[in-house]
């Protein structure tokens, strides 16, 4: 059937589709082929957000007032349709920001199965019976709201990240103002008419789309919204913690990676390679937890160099809608520039460049923002593509002189936050878990894909320290409320 290109959406604000108060809206591409505009979306401004934070404060009480088990109803609800309607937002993924059509798909089905992991959290318990030193009192704990949320969110999962942030602010009480990044406004909004068709109240999740500098920071610096959860970069997330800590507002970030694997001189060199490729270069590297610095041990480093470049020669660049594509385009032509300044870097800074490097030659990609699966190696540790997060399809090689050498390098990062390695060894897997700091570290499993169930965060520039997912979401969307009565 194929979605509706070229369609118009509205802000979803107070329960009503409305266009952008100043009327303005701006056309949506598709990275895959420039030519064809996916969407227009609403291009809000201040006043916009100021009537998006007044509905959700309007709809608070309320909210907050109902029990757990009914709010969690409505997500489980919003699951149903998110599945049933799982096709036409997987389509309106690829087409927004390029991801392959099963990758879109696999994402929408993770989110309605967040839907449901964060409705069955509406019936579990929130606190705790403490023994109080007053023989006749009852002390316990319980969990308040923190009240509106706002959800500052990327465009490289754009099912998945305002999900997992938006479905415990709302099951813990929370109403919430959803800010999708512009390149994925249409996806977001369809989700938001998910949650419409649900029947969730008027004013409980709101969604607006525009500039990231314009109503991104008039979020974070909104009186009226209590805490903000953001995933992207770093000099973003920075400015928008900076902005809730001004004003005493509760903050929570995920931002960049720099995330390594290690490959011993036992591991199962094809897994090890499969692993870096899939890590690496699936959703064409554009994700936190992308593969990005490949630390091979002396031993096995030209066995596995040469089978990693025989596999990544195979990989099928195209439109994500293509059955047979492998790897899609860069979501934006921002992005694929930002990708090609660090490929460049790389070769300026004596790196040698085995595979890859630019865009693909003409014909039907002449009109995407496609790079092809790069390989570097001779990568030292001052160069920029071993410190910078790159967000593409880029790996650089490092060899190293022994196993414990390649943790040395591993953790000679700024960012922590997904790492893994290949072995057969228990005592270097336990050495892995104990010495990489990374939030996440994984044994003989690739460096992406986090688990719904599972806290999911990092270490050093990667986060604020806090954790999003698993039942870990309950510390940021709620404040403890310790109670002692006495009769
Ligand atoms: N950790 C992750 O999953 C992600 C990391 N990135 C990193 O960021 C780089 C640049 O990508 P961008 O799309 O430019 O990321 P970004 O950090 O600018 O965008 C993330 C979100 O923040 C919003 N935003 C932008 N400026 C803002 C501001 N001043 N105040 C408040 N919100 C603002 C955007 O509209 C979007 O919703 C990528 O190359 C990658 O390295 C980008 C997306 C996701
Ligand atoms: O690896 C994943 O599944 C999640 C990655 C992620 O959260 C991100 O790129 O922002």
């Amino acid at each position: 059937m194929g979605i509706e290109l070229g369609k118009i959406y509205h802000n979803y604000i107070d329960g009503q589709w409305k266009p952008a108060l100043s009327g303005e809206q701006s056309p949506g591409v598709n990275p895959a082929n420039r030519r064809e505009v996916v969407a227009y979306l609403p291009q809000s401004g201040k006043p916009d957000v100021d009537a998006a934070v007044a509905a959700a404060r309007k709809a608070l009480p309320a909210w907050r007032g109902m029990s757990g088990t009914a709010r969690g109803d409505l997500l489980y609800r919003t699951a149903a349709i998110v599945e049933r309607r799982l096709d036409e937002i997987a389509e309106t993924m690829t087409r927004e920001m390029g991801k392959t059509l099963p990758e879109a798909k696999g994402e929408t089905a993770r989110g309605a199965a967040i839907l449901r992991y964060y409705a069955g959290e509406g019936m579990r318990k929130v606190g705790d019976v403490i023994p109080s030193s007053d023989g006749e009192a009852l002390m316990f704990t319980t969990r308040a709201p923190l009240g509106v949320v706002g959800v500052i969110a990327p465009w490289n999962f754009p099912v998945a990240i305002p999900i997992w942030k938006a479905a415990p602010a709302l099951v813990y009480g929370n109403t919430v103002v959803l800010k999708p990044a512009r390149e994925t406004g249409a996806t977001a909004l369809k989700l938001a008419e998910c949650f419409a068709e649900a029947g969730l109240p008027a004013g409980v999740l709101n969604v607006i789309c525009g500039s990231g500098a314009v109503i991104g920071e008039a979020l974070a610096e909104h009186p009226g919204v209590n805490g903000i959860t953001f995933t992207g970069s770093n000099a973003v997330g920075k400015k928008v913690g900076m902005a809730a800590f001004a004003r005493g507002a509760k903050y929570q970030l995920e931002m960049g990676g720099k995330n390594p694997i290690l490959v011993a001189e036992d591991a199962d060199l094809d897994l090890a390679v499969d692993a870096t490729i899939s890590g690496g270069l699936k959703s064409t590297g554009q994700k936190c937890t992308a593969t990005s610095r490949v630390i091979v041990v002396d031993d096995v480093y030209d066995a596995f160099r040469d089978k990693l470049l025989a596999k990544v020669r195979e990989l099928k660049v195209g439109d994500g809608m293509e059955p047979d594509t492998w790897l899609g385009p860069c979501a934006s032509d921002r992005q694929r520039e930002t990708v090609l300044s660090y490929i460049r870097k790389g070769v300026q800074e004596g790196a040698s460049l085995l595979l890859g490097g630019e865009q693909p030659p003409e014909g039907t990609l002449a009109d995407g923002y496609y790079v092809q699966p790069t390989v570097f190696e001779h990568v030292a540790r001052d160069m920029t593509i071993f410190r910078e997060e790159i967000f593409g399809p880029v790996l650089a090689l490092v060899r190293a002189p022994s196993f414990e050498a390649a943790v040395e390098a591993a953790n000679d990062s700024d960012f922590g936050l997904s790492a893994s390695v290949y072995t057969r060894d228990i005592g270097r897997m336990l050495a892995f878990v104990r010495d990489m700091e990374a939030g996440m570290v994984r044994v003989n499993a690739e460096t992406a894909g986090v688990e719904l169930q599972a806290p999911f965060g990092g270490m050093k520039q990667s986060s604020s320290h806090s954790r999003e997912q698993g039942q870990a979401a309950i510390e940021f969307f709620t404040s403890i409320k310790t109670v002692f009565v006495k009769g």
